[in-house]
C-alpha cells in the first residue's frame, strides 16, 4: 500500500515555494544552526552571494529576505558580465550572537560549511551583513565548502564603481562637465559613502554629507568644505545628485514629488521602495541610476581576486560600470524607458529569460 505524507502544515510557511532555483534549508540541533540558502538562477555559472547572520521575527521572513537577496544578486552579476548567478543565505540569529573567534561560532559556521559544500559548489558564499572573514574560513577550512574568503575590502571598489555611475550619468544630464560645479548629497558615509563623497569632491562637486552618526558626518565635511546635515532630511535637501549610500528603500512613491534632485545613484541596495517608483521617478525627470547596476565594484573586485587578476585590471573593470551607466541611459532615452527597464532588457538577454522587477 503506497501512503501519501501531507506537507506538514506550519504557522509561518517557508517561502515562496518557487521564488528560487532551489531554496534548501539547514537546520542541526547540536551548534543550533537554522539557515536557508536561496540559489536564485545559475545560468551564467556557480550562484555567489553573501551569508547574511541576524535575527528574523519568522521563518518566511528569513526566507522571502534570502530569495529576495539572491534574486538581486543575478542581476548584479549579469549587468556586471561576470560568470555567477544569483544566491545569498541567511543565518538565522537567535539571541546574542556568538562572539568573534569563539568554538561556538566556528562550529556554527563549519557545520553550515558542511551543508553547503553539499551543494557541490552550486553555492559559493561571502561575507555579507553580520558575517566576517573568519565564518568564510570556517565555512571553507572546517566545513570543506568553496568560499570567496578574500582579505581585501570591496568597499573602496563599490565606491568607485558608484563614482563611476554618479559620472555617467551627470555626463549624460550636464554634458563633459560631469560632476564639476554640480552639488551632491551622500546618505550615509559609512566606508563606502565617505569614499563617494571624497571621488565626487575630486571631480569638483560641492559636496553635503548625512549620517546617522553625526560626528562622522561632521568630520567628513569638515575634510570636504562641506555642510553636514540631517540624515533623514537628506533625500529632500535642495542638490543635483542624491547619493543613497546607507539604508534600503529611501525613495518611495509618497516621497518622490519633494526631492530636488534630478539624479540618483549611490551604493544601498533596494533604493526604491518597490519598482513602480522607477517610473514615477521617470515622469518627475528624475533619473534613477539602478542599485544593483552602480554598487557591481565589490563583486567585481571579489572576482578579480578570485581570477587573478592583476589591479590594473580589476580597476578598468570597475571602471566599466561608468560605460555601462552611459549604455543604459541612452537605452531608456531612446526607448522611452526607465533605466531600470533598460538594465531587465539587459539581465533578460543575458539570462534568455524574460526578467522582471
Ligand atoms: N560595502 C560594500 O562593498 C557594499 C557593496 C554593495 C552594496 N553596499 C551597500 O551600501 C550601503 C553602505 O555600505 P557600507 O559598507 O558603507 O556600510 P557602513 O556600515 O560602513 O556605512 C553605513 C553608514 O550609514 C550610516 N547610516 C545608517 N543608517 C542611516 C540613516 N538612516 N541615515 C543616514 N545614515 C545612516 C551609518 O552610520 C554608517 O556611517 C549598504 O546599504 C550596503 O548594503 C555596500
Amino acid at each position: 500500500m503506497t501512503t501519501v505524507t501531507p506537507p506538514i502544515p506550519t504557522p509561518d510557511g517557508i517561502a515562496e515555494a518557487w521564488a528560487s532555483e532551489q531554496t534548501i534549508t539547514c537546520r542541526d540541533e547540536r551548534t543550533g544552526l537554522r539557515a536557508i540558502i536561496a540559489i536564485d538562477d545559475t545560468t551564467l555559472g556557480p550562484g555567489f552571494g553573501g551569508v547574511r547572520y541576524r535575527a528574523y521575527p519568522t521563518t518566511a521572513a528569513a526566507a522571502r529576505e534570502a530569495q529576495r537577496l539572491a534574486a538581486a544578486m543575478t542581476l548584479k552579476h549579469a549587468l556586471a558580465e561576470l560568470p555567477y548567478g544569483g544566491a545569498k543565505s541567511v543565518v538565522m540569529l537567535d539571541g546574542e550572537a556568538p562572539a568573534p573567534g569563539s568554538p561556538e561560532r566556528r562550529a556554527l559556521f563549519a557545520r553550515f560549511g558542511e551543508m553547503i559544500a553539499r551543494t557541490g559548489g552550486t553555492y559559493i558564499p561571502g561575507v555579507d551583513m553580520g558575517t566576517l572573514l573568519e565564518d568564510m574560513q570556517a565555512i571553507r577550512d572546517d566545513g570543506g565548502a568553496r568560499a570567496f574568503c578574500d582579505e581585501v575590502s570591496p568597499s573602496p571598489f563599490t565606491a568607485r564603481g558608484v563614482h563611476a555611475a554618479m559620472r555617467s550619468a551627470a555626463v549624460h544630464h550636464h554634458g563633459e562637465g560631469g560632476l564639476a560645479g554640480a552639488h551632491v548629497v551622500v546618505q550615509g558615509v559609512g566606508s563606502v559613502g565617505a569614499e563617494v563623497a571624497r571621488l565626487a569632491h575630486a571631480d569638483g562637486a560641492r559636496v553635503t554629507v548625512a549620517d546617522v552618526d553625526t560626528a562622522r558626518a561632521g568630520a567628513l565635511a569638515d575634510e570636504l568644505g562641506g555642510t553636514a546635515i540631517d540624515a533623514e532630511q537628506a533625500p529632500f535637501h535642495p542638490a543635483d545628485v542624491f547619493s543613497p549610500c546607507a539604508v534600503a528603500r529611501v525613495v518611495t512613491r509618497d516621497t518622490i514629488a519633494r526631492i530636488p534632485a534630478r539624479i540618483i545613484v549611490g551604493a544601498a541596495n533596494d533604493t526604491l521602495d518597490e519598482p513602480g517608483c522607477a517610473e514615477d521617478l521617470r515622469e518627475a525627470g528624475i533619473t534613477f541610476v539602478p542599485d544593483f547596476v552602480a554598487n557591481a565594484g565589490g563583486v567585481v573586485q571579489v572576482h578579480g581576486g578570485v581570477s587573478g587578476w592583476s589591479d590594473e585590471e580589476t580597476l578598468a573593470a570597475v571602471d566599466r560600470i561608468g560605460e555601462r551607466v552611459s549604455e543604459l541611459l541612452t537605452t531608456a532615452q531612446t526607448q522611452q524607458i526607465t533605466p531600470l527597464a533598460a538594465a531587465l532588457q539587459r539581465a533578460s538577454a543575458a539570462l534568455g529569460r524574460e526578467v522582471v522587477a
